[in-house]
């Protein structure tokens, strides 16, 4: 029987790990502790994802690290943990080096600008068997059986249609792709948008100007792939378009809602606490401002975003820069 191992009892690894069992396999989930495995087995999963015990008798919940006996038998490891725990539990799942490994994470390291699978190259594992997982995938959807796609980049495509094999459960549809820089980035980067939107969502701007702020957020969301190595075509898919739309538009979307309390008024800190789970685009923006600073490009969009996490300005202020820029000719990049 194939058997994966999931790094992170967090929303989406404990759903990316009902999808493994539900699509035939067995799973190892590696948890943080003794006592976090044991909530989690008492839970059958997580309370917060809303949905009851989700996790059956082929998901074995372990404490970190991966023992060499079950390491024996595991084809590949999927990592689940938000971007700013990345490293940390990559290190504390010893996965051994010559295993696929896959980040599902959606962010870049704050620290180094890395993306995830440069993370993992990093630390040692091989830069042909790691991928990402992204698309519009909200947790709380998928562990409920609604249809969902995905899409998994990995340089190899065979390693990619066996990733697709091992995920591609009941309604979850995974697609595959050799462009893992793009994936990444159009994962990370549109989180960024979405707390503009939510913003916009925040201060009743109504559908017409998030559908604006979508459409140049993907512009320069595109504009930022290309100059880093990215294939156009990885905007137009689940990964760009589609994952946008979905976090833009869904109430599920925690970087939504934190745009939304931003334009209410409240500080970063607190929003990110009234939240209490991850956000991941307030990491983010930074980084893609440094990214593309030094790739040369502009990104007015997350700037703005930036700025009103930083402090800088409100997002009535961020609005009115945003609007007031120099009319110009509509762009879309193409190459
Ligand atoms: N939730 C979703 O719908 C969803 C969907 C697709 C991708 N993602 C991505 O998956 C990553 C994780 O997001 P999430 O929503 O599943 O997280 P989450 O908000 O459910 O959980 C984050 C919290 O999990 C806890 N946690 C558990 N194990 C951890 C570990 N090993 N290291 C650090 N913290 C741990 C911490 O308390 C942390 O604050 C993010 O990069 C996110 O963008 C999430
Ligand atoms: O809740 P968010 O904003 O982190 O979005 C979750 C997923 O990335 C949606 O695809």
């Amino acid at each position: 029987m194939p058997a994966y191992a999931v790094v992170g009892a967090t929303s989406w690894g404990v759903t990316l790990a009902a999808l493994l069992e539900r699509a035939g396999n067995d799973v190892i989930l590696l948890v943080r502790s003794e006592l976090e495995a044991r909530a989690v087995r008492a839970a059958g999963g997580l309370e917060r994802l809303g949905a009851g015990p989700v996790l059956g008798p082929r998901v074995h919940i372990h404490p970190m690290p991966l023992t060499a006996n079950h390491a024996a038998g595991v084809s590949g490891a999927l990592v689940a943990v938000p971007s700013h725990a990345f490293r940390a539990a990559v290190q504390a799942a010893g996965l051994p080096r010559s295993l696929p490994v896959v980040s599902a994470a959606k962010g870049l390291d704050l620290e180094t600008s890395s993306r995830m699978t440069e993370v993992l190259h990093a630390l040692g594992y091989d830069p042909a068997r790691t991928g990402a997982l992204s698309g519009p995938n909200l947790a709380h959807e998928i562990i409920r059986g609604l249809p969902a796609a995905a899409v998994i980049a990995t340089p190899d495509l065979e390693l990619g249609r066996a990733w697709q094999t091992a995920l591609s459960a009941g309604a979850f549809r995974v697609y595959a792709s050799t462009d893992v820089v793009g994936v990444e980035l159009a994962g990370a980067l549109k989180n960024v948008i979405a707390i503009a939107a939510g913003a916009a969502w925040g201060l009743e701007f109504g559908a017409n100007a998030v559908a604006a702020i979508m459409t140049r957020g993907l512009a320069e969301m595109t504009r930022l792939g290309l100059a880093l190595g990215a294939e156009v075509a990885t905007f137009n898919g689940l990964a760009g378009v589609g994952d946008l739309a979905a976090t833009c538009f869904s109430p599920l979307s925690r970087n939504r809602r934190f745009g939304e309390l931003l334009a209410a008024g409240r500080a970063p800190a607190d929003a990110v606490d009234e939240i209490g789970e991850t956000v991941e685009g307030a990491h983010t923006a930074p980084v893609a401002l440094r990214l593309a600073a030094a790739a040369g490009v502009e990104l007015p969009i997350t700037a703005e975003v930036a700025a009103v996490i930083g402090g800088e300005r409100t997002v009535p202020e961020a609005m009115l820069r945003l609007l007031g820029r120099p009319l110009a000719r509509e762009e879309l990049p193409r190459r």
